[in-house]
């Protein structure tokens, strides 16, 4: 990748690191080389990850209104948190269709950037359907584990660009799923991606700034 707009995602999913810790690496290394670099902690450190500066994203909002709606995770609690962006229908949060498309509209009145989730070519176009400002595929079986999905399966990635691409050119294709070099965002990028999704990598590593560094050296 060569766009500095290209985004690096970093999904803290429920993992138990430090999410203030790793997101002033994250603000760091994103001011040292002007990359592009977001944290999406659980919802209940939005606030604390947001006071460091970094982009913040939440892993999900709930597919409602203000109301009565017991355990949600509103979009404009979201984004008086900080957040400017969200995840929607991550791989380990699946919503119903209609559910995706409340949570879209959550997120637009709350001002959120939209990512939401697919695991295949097919489900980018339909997800693309919905109007996000990108889709992000991954392949669940890649999920976690040690191998990209741009080195794995860089057709899922190709055809899922060319998915999202023929239902509106103006919504942007990311990739993850065992995401966590340089070589990995770099190949991603020659594949069509405008941006990875990734969490092990770097919330399981013994040294996330060196991580991120070499992340960031792929854009
Ligand atoms: O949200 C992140 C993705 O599920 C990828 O997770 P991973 O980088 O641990 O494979």
């Amino acid at each position: 990748m060569t766009d500095s707009d290209t985004l690096i995602l970093v999904n803290l999913k429920a993992y138990p690191c430090d999410p203030v810790e790793i997101a002033e690496t994250c603000a760091a290394v994103a001011d040292d080389t002007g990359a592009r670099v977001a944290v999406a902690p659980q919802a209940a450190h939005l606030a604390a990850v947001a006071d460091t500066g970094v982009e913040t994203w939440a892993q999900h909002v709930s597919p409602v209104e203000h109301g009565s709606h017991t355990g949600s995770t509103l979009a404009e609690a979201v984004a008086d948190a900080g957040a400017t962006g969200t995840l929607i229908n991550h791989s380990e949060n699946r919503l119903k269709l209609a559910d995706i498309d409340a949570s879209l509209a959550a997120a637009e009145r709350a001002d959120l950037e939209t990512c939401v989730c697919a695991n295949n070519p097919a489900q980018s176009g339909a997800a693309a359907a919905l109007g996000p400002d990108a889709v992000a595929v991954e392949p669940p079986e890649l999920i976690g584990g040690d191998v990209s999905v741009a080195s794995a399966d860089p057709a899922i990635v190709e055809d899922s660009v060319a998915a999202v691409e023929a239902v509106d050119a103006d919504v942007d294709l990311f990739c993850g799923a065992g995401v966590s070099t340089g070589e990995d965002v770099a190949a991603a990028g020659e594949l069509g991606a405008t941006g990875v999704l990734l969490a092990s990598g770097v919330a399981k590593a013994d040294d996330p700034e060196a991580v991120l560094r070499d992340l960031v050296s792929g854009v």
